[in-house]
Parts: C-alpha cells; sequence; structure tokens
C-alpha cells in the first residue's frame, strides 16, 4: 500500500531509509516539543536543524530528488515551516521557469547550493488576489539602463511573502514594469535586497516580519518597501519577456506565463494537503481504536470508540479523500511537469488546461482537507484540544492553504471561466473541439441514472452520474450567465450575480475529476489484496461524495429517492467493512513518530502514559508556585481573606 501512497516500490524504501538514518541521528530531532516554544525558540531550532542538514543531507537523501526532499524536510523541519520554505517552494521554481538561461547559470547554483536565500514577493498591503492592482513599480530608466523599484504607498508594501521578513537575502519581486511612461502590467524581477555579508537591508529597502500568525509560524513572513531602489535591466527575468538597453519591450508567448511560479505551487500543494489529512487522521484513528468510551451492548465492556458508527462516519470518508487526493494530485505533478517542459520550448497550448485544473483542484483540495483535519480533532475528543495531539498545528498550517496561492473563491472563479468557454462551445455545435478533461459536457447522459440498477457495472454508473450533475450545473450557470447578457446585462455584472452558481459548477467539475483520478488509479493496480482494500475505499468514496452533492442529482430527478437510500446503505455497508483495515490504511502512509510530532497518535499506542510525561515536561511544570501567584494571585486571595 505504501508503494501506491508514495509512486513506488522504490520510493517507499527510500522512504523508510531516510526515516531510519534520521532516527538515528539525535542532532536532528526537535530538541524539545515545539508547542512548549516560544516562535522565537522556534526559529531557532529550525535553523540550527536546516544549516545541519545543509552539511549532511548528502548523506540521508538525494538532494536533486524534489520527493526526497519533501521528505526529508516534513521529518527534520515540520509542517510549522522553516527559514528557507519559499526559498524551495518558490523561488527556485520561479527562477527556473522565467529567467533565461545566462540568468540562471548566474542565479541558480548559488540558490542551490544555499549561498544566498531567497523569496517570492508578490502580495502587497493592498492587493494580492488583483495582481494588475498591484501598486510596485519598476520604471525603466534608459539612462542608466535600470529599473527603479519603488513602493508609492503604504499599500504598495510588500505584504505576506514567507521568509522576507528576516532570512531572505534575495527575492523575486513583482512589478508594474513602466518603460517610457507605458505601463507593460505585472513582471518578476531579481532583487538582492540585503548585503550578503552583513545580512543587512540594503540603502533604500525597508523591510520586516509581519507578526504571528494563526500557524506556520516559523516562517516570517514579511513587509517590503523599495525607495527609489535601482536593479540592473538584467534583473528582469527573461526567459519569455525581454526589454532591450533601449526599452523596446519583447512580449512573451503567452500573457500569463509570468504566473507559473504559482501554478507550480498550486499542482505541488496538492499532495502536501493529502499528507497534511493523512496525518492528521493517522493520529485520530489510531486514537480512536485505543481510546474506550462507554459501551455499545450493555452486557460487554467499554468499547474502543472506532466501532461508533459516527466515529467512522467523521473519519473514514476523510481516509477516502486522502488517497483520492494523493492520486489526483500525483496525475497533476504529471501534467505540470509535462506542461513546464513544453512551456520552456514554447508550447504555451496547454497552460490554459492547467490553470484551470490547478485552480479547482486547489480550492476543493484544501477546502475538504480543512474540514477532515477539523473532524479529526474533534474525533479525538478533549485530547484533540491539546496541542499533544498536534492536529491544531496541522490543522492551521493546511487551512492557510484556502487563502495562499490564490484566494479559493477566486480560483474557482478562474475555473469557471473555462467551463463556461466550454459550455458555449456545447451550446454552439462545437463540442468537438472541447479539451479531455470537459469532453464529458458534449455527450448526452441518460435520463435517469443506472447505479442501483447494473450491477457489477463498477464504478461506471458512478462516474456517469457524477459527470451528469457537474454537466447539468455547469450548463444551467453558463445559461444564466448568457441569459443575463443577453437582457443587456454587462458581462462582468453578470458574471458576479452567477458567481455562486458558477462556483458550484467549478466544485462539481473538480470533484468529477478527483473521483475520476481515483478509479484510474484503482484499476491499474495489479495487487489483489491492495486492489481490493482500495475498492472498498472507492466505493466509500464514491456514494459518500455523491450523498454530499445528492441534491443536484435529486433536482431534475436522475437520482430517485430509492437510488438515495441505495447510496446512503452504500455508505454504512462500507463504512464496516474498512473498520478493520482502517488503522492499517493510515499507518501505510508511513509517518514516523518523529514526523508526525503527536503525542496522542504515536505508533506505541501508550496515549495515557505519553500524554501524562507530556504534561509534566511542561515549563509551566518546572515550579509548583509560579511568579503569576506569588506576585499577583496569592495577593489578591490574600487581600480578600482580610
Ligand atoms: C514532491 C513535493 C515537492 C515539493 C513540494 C512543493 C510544494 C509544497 C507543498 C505544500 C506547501 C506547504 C506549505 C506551503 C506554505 C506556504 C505557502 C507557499 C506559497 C504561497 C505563495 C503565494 O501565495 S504567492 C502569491 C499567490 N497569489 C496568487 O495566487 C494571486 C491570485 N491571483 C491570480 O492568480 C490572478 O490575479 C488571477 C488569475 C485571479 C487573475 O489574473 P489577471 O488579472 O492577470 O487575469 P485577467 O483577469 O486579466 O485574465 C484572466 C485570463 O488569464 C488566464 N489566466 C490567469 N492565470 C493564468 C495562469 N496561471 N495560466 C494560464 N492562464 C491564466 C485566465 O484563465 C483568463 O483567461 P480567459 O481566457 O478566461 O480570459
Ligand atoms: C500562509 C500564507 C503564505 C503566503 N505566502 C505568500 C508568499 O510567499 N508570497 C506572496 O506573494 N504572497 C503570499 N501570501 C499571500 C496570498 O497569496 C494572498 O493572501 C492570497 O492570494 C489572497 O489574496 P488577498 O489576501 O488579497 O485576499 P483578498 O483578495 O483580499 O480576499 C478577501 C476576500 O475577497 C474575495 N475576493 C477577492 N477578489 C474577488 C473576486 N475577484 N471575486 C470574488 N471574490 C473576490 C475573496 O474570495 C475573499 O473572500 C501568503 C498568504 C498566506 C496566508
Amino acid at each position: 500500500m505504501a508503494a501506491q501512497i508514495w509512486g513506488s516500490e522504490k520510493r517507499a524504501r527510500r522512504r523508510r531509509e531516510i526515516s531510519a538514518k534520521i532516527a538515528q541521528m539525535p542532532e536532528l530531532h526537535d530538541s524539545k516539543p515545539l508547542p512548549f516554544m516560544t516562535r522565537e525558540e522556534k526559529i531557532m531550532e529550525s535553523a540550527r536543524k536546516l544549516t545541519i542538514l545543509t552539511e549532511k543531507m548528502g548523506q540521508i537523501i538525494d538532494p536533486t530528488d524534489p520527493a526526497e526532499l519533501y521528505h526529508l524536510n516534513n521529518e527534520v523541519l515540520g509542517l510549522e515551516g522553516n527559514p528557507m520554505a519559499l526559498h524551495g517552494v518558490m523561488f527556485i521554481p520561479a527562477l527556473s521557469a522565467q529567467a533565461s538561461d545566462e540568468q540562471q547559470a548566474k542565479w541558480l547554483p548559488r540558490a542551490l547550493r544555499r549561498e544566498i536565500i531567497g523569496t517570492y514577493a508578490q502580495t502587497e498591503l493592498g492587493h494580492g488576489t488583483n495582481l494588475q492592482n498591484l501598486e510596485t513599480t519598476a520604471t525603466y530608466d534608459l539612462a542608466t539602463q535600470e529599473f527603479v523599484l519603488h513602493t508609492p504607498q503604504i499599500t504598495a508594501l510588500k505584504w505576506w511573502p514567507g521568509n522576507l521578513g528576516k532570512s531572505s537575502n534575495y527575492a523575486v519581486v513583482v512589478a508594474h514594469m513602466i518603460i517610457k511612461a507605458k505601463n507593460y502590467g505585472p513582471h518578476p524581477f531579481m532583487v538582492q535586497l540585503r548585503d550578503e555579508k552583513t545580512h543587512e537591508p540594503l540603502p533604500g529597502i525597508t523591510i520586516g516580519d509581519i507578526g504571528p500568525k494563526m500557524a506556520y509560524n516559523i516562517v516570517d513572513n514579511g513587509f517590503l518597501g523599495f525607495n527609489k531602489y535601482r536593479i540592473p535591466r538584467t534583473n528582469l527575468l527573461m526567459r519569455h519577456t525581454k526589454v532591450e538597453a533601449d526599452g523596446t519591450y519583447i512580449k512573451p508567448p503567452h500573457a500569463k506565463i509570468n504566473y507559473s511560479a504559482m501554478v507550480h505551487v498550486r499542482a505541488y500543494m496538492l499532495t502536501g494537503q493529502a499528507i497534511m489529512l493523512a496525518s492528521a487522521l493517522n493520529i485520530a484513528t489510531r486514537y480512536s481504536s485505543v481510546r474506550r468510551q462507554g459501551q455499545i451492548d450493555k452486557s460487554q465492556p467499554e468499547v474502543k470508540v472506532l466501532e461508533y458508527q459516527t466515529q467512522q462516519h467523521r473519519l473514514f470518508p476523510s481516509i477516502a479523500r486522502a488517497y483520492a487526493f494523493q492520486f489526483a494530485g500525483a496525475e497533476t505533478v504529471k501534467l505540470y511537469e509535462h506542461v513546464l517542459k513544453e512551456m520552456k520550448s514554447g508550447n504555451v497550448s496547454l497552460m490554459a488546461d492547467l490553470h484551470a485544473l490547478t485552480s479547482g483542484l486547489k480550492s476543493v483540495v484544501t477546502y475538504q482537507t480543512g474540514e477532515g483535519i477539523e473532524q479529526a480533532r474533534m474525533a479525538c475528543g478533549g485530547h484533540g484540544y491539546s496541542m499533544a495531539s498536534y492536529i491544531s498545528e496541522i490543522y492551521g498550517v493546511a487551512i492557510g492553504g484556502c487563502t495562499y496561492e490564490g484566494e479559493n473563491m477566486v480560483m474557482l472563479l478562474q475555473l469557471a471561466r473555462y467551463l463556461v468557454k466550454s459550455a458555449a462551445l456545447v451550446k454552439s455545435g462545437q463540442s468537438s473541439k472541447l479539451g479531455p478533461l470537459v469532453a464529458y459536457l458534449g455527450v448526452k447522459s441518460e435520463p435517469t441514472s443506472l447505479i442501483d440498477r447494473i450491477p457489477n457495472s463498477g464504478f461506471t454508473e458512478y462516474v456517469k452520474t457524477f459527470q451528469h450533475v457537474s454537466k447539468r450545473q455547469t450548463l444551467k450557470a453558463a445559461d444564466m450567465f448568457f441569459g443575463l447578457m443577453e437582457k443587456g446585462e454587462k458581462r462582468e455584472i453578470a458574471w458576479n450575480k452567477c458567481s455562486v452558481e458558477l462556483n458550484r459548477a467549478s466544485r462539481l467539475h473538480t470533484r468529477l475529476f478527483i473521483v475520476e483520478a481515483f478509479v484510474r488509479r484503482v484499476n491499474e493496480i495489479a495487487d489483489i489484496r491492495i486492489k481490493e482494500a482500495l475498492t472498498d475505499l472507492l466505493h466509500l468514496h464514491v456514494n459518500y461524495e455523491l450523498l454530499d452533492i445528492a441534491s443536484y442529482a435529486l433536482e431534475d430527478g436522475f437520482l430517485s429517492a430509492s437510488q438515495l437510500d441505495y447510496i446512503r446503505d452504500q455508505v454504512y455497508l462500507y463504512l464496516g467493512k474498512i473498520r478493520p483495515n482502517a488503522v492499517s490504511l493510515l499507518d501505510s502512509w508511513e509517518f514516523s513518530d518523529i514526523e508526525l510530532r503527536s503525542v496522542l497518535g504515536r505508533r506505541d499506542g501508550n496515549v495515557y502514559e505519553n500524554l501524562f510525561k507530556w504534561a509534566k515536561s511542561s515549563p509551566l511544570n518546572k515550579t509548583d508556585v509560579l511568579s503569576s501567584v506569588t506576585q499577583y494571585l496569592k495577593p489578591m486571595m490574600e487581600k480578600a481573606r482580610l
């Protein structure tokens, strides 16, 4: 199963080897539990481990393999971030995709050797979503052949970029490029922020940390202002766009090609989210198989809480989602790598499809991951609320994904643009022009679902039902939009009036893709035992998801009330079937205790001993009487007693 999750036997074996090596290297372990550290201590601890890793990485992993790097990162540095998180996630990908060969030769080796630390500075205090209204300017000075970066007002301060505040000395900065008074829109520039020797901010740069956040606090998300700060013309990233010395602008082959670093993260973050969901579920499911509370049969002893159907219903559909996201994420990364290769050789024809797909997936996956993690926390009762479970930290980090890399509603609307264009093709009889991801929009569906009528139909009837509801909602939302425009409404106003319905279409389309990715994967599996276990999970997935969106299929009678009963019964049937495999389905992800950082979810299952030991190690328990008591509470009580 681990091979299915991680992509191959080799990958699963390498993960085990890496975890085993790390277990033998105490210098790479947290020196005390992270929840007992202040933010400053955590940042220091993370930098300590990061520098050891830089020295010893080659002994542990193949540093050129992104999957091994990611695993090493999760084990040693953890999900709360590190001083170079954005360096790997966005700075290097931005340089790789957007810098010319010459520029890459100059900067990439230095970045890879970690001579310099970089980030991606795009979002501003006043604007994150609407990139056209970013306010930082890069004005070309023909006389000196330099760009002058400037922050005209407070809302133009860069705000949020990870590791910008304190760690990075370079950044890819996105600014509006102005040449001879003409604004060419947002473009990426390589900018040195700090002196390489002293790490002091360079003259003309105002920089700092934006303060503590909901989670992810090891990362110094920062602010940045420029006061007429000059950089050479050749610091504009010039793989796709060029500015000649005389100010001549050579436009890129696709208007949005400079957005590729964002698409990179959107594609890669899906498996990151799956891992966070599976981690939280691993903790909650292990704990639920240890925790005994109440009886189902009063004549019997107390049961493990995992025996309760409500507990299974709370956890198991999310286990299925974690697998589904991992499989859909793996497909998306493959597609991304293919499109990136094509883009580098000038073929930009697949960019729109990839953008639409990743926009929808990032939105649905992050939202459902958040839901699943929060349910996992509640499934642990009181102990879930303790930082000993670590689930609240996992939640805080994962839920950030709903916002970063494009706010979810906004990204769903991006996919909706693509769906509406596709609907227009269907309506004008041009279905043959539909791309493979939306080809189903042009296929006539049966009048009713055959879900409970064709035994052994595999998952075909389920896929057809998901296709039906997605198609119907897309065409309905598109009709609503076109109808408003026909009545004379301006395009943007009509769009806004339909946007809730449009986003519903985007979610349904994306959920269909996730189901299909799961089905594709299960169909490929040769090992009969693995196939059987995953088929059960897939049964739960399709039935649970369909029940969740059933209103769309009931509206037009595609599903009947009796079919809904059938689907519901299937959910209960598969909850029971999955119960014996539940812990194994999560243990198969092979998270080490070091990586999980959860006292509640350790592999040994000694929940109560571990919790008590952890509580005793709390800094508050170093003394029996705290100074807050001697200084304030004791005098108050004494005064009251007088
Ligand atoms: C093995 C694993 C290895 C590595 C792991 C890797 C990843 C890590 C995994 C997990 C990470 C965990 C923790 C990470 C933690 C921290 C966060 C990390 C990074 C966060 C960084 C950021 O947030 S950076 C800032 C991101 N900002 C945004 O996303 C802004 C969102 N806004 C936009 O994208 C745009 O403004 C817009 C798309 C909403 C609109 O753009 P614009 O105004 O320019 O567009 P127009 O309206 O003029 O035109 C729209 C047309 O353009 C098309 N379009 C838009 N974007 C694209 C694109 N990217 N590609 C192709 N086409 C695009 C759009 O479709 C429209 O086309 P039409 O034909 O319909 O007109
Ligand atoms: C943990 C974290 C890490 C980050 N890291 C980075 C980084 O490294 N680099 C970087 O540059 N940025 C980073 N960001 C910033 C992030 O990319 C932005 O916050 C994000 O893109 C959302 O933009 P915003 O904050 O402007 O939200 P807003 O756009 O102001 O969103 C507020 C509300 O308005 C709605 N809304 C906005 N526009 C529309 C629209 N057109 N239609 C409908 N509704 C709309 C949204 O749906 C949302 O409900 C990070 C953010 C976080 C939380």
